[in-house]
């Protein structure tokens, strides 16, 4: 059985566009950069948490494939979460007002037997966002609960000068990688299609 770690309604729905069928796991794993540790580092590291997290709490499915993902926007070295209010989520869009930034999201699958993992680096560049537009935005609501205070598949759509990148990755799930590891499984539409791989899934530590 296929699980996915992942209290992220935007995953639930990414992962259900490759066609399987899966369980989710709601499941709370912390979130906190070591000292030291680099931004790809961190990201990939809480992905194969959460996955391995999964495992655990499924321990009674000898045949479980768990997934995990973390998606964490960063702005030169500097990591932006979940915003913890408005002030917080106004601050990090006046960061990310008129620049460029990165979104890493990692994707972590592991069985009792075996796990890999990818990661998916995309650039997003925003326009510059006037005050009331980022107040406004804010009052709406849609910061909350999303990496660097957007919605790239919301009403930050409109923010986005350029996407360098992976959209469903900025999402939150990287598609092409993730049916990429499934298929490293004999899962989903790559496996069904015995498709070249352009990216090698790694085995995680
Ligand atoms: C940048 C961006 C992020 N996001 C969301 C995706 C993730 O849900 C969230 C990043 O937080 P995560 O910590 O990666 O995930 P999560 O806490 O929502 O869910 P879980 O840990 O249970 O898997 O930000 C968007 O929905 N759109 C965007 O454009």
């Amino acid at each position: 059985m296929l699980y996915l770690a992942s209290q992220s309604p935007r995953r639930r729905e990414l992962l259900a566009r490759l066609g399987l069928d899966f369980d989710v796991l709601a499941l709370d794993v912390p979130e906190q950069r070591r000292p030291e540790e680099s931004a790809e580092d961190y990201v990939c590291r809480v992905a194969h948490e959460k996955a391995l997290a999964g495992l655990a709490d499924v321990d009674h499915d000898q045949e479980a494939l768990v997934l995990g993902a973390d998606t964490e926007v960063v702005l030169d070295d500097e990591v932006f979460g979940k915003p913890a209010d408005a002030a917080d989520a106004m601050a990090m869009l006046r960061r990310l007002s008129g620049r460029e930034h990165r979104v890493i999201s990692a994707v972590s699958l592991v069985s009792a037997t075996r796990s890999v993992q990818a990661v998916s680096i995309s650039k997003v560049t925003f326009a510059p966002l006037p005050g009331t537009l980022m107040a406004a935005y804010v009052a709406g609501g849609e910061p909350f609960g999303k990496a660097g205070a957007y919605a790239i598949q919301g009403g930050a759509e409109a923010f986005v000068t350029r996407l360098d990148g992976s959209y469903s990755g900025v999402m939150g799930l990287p598609l092409q990688v993730t049916a990429q590891l499934l298929a490293s499984f004999g899962l989903g539409p790559m496996a069904a299609a015995g498709a070249g791989t352009t990216t090698t899934p790694v085995e995680a530590p």
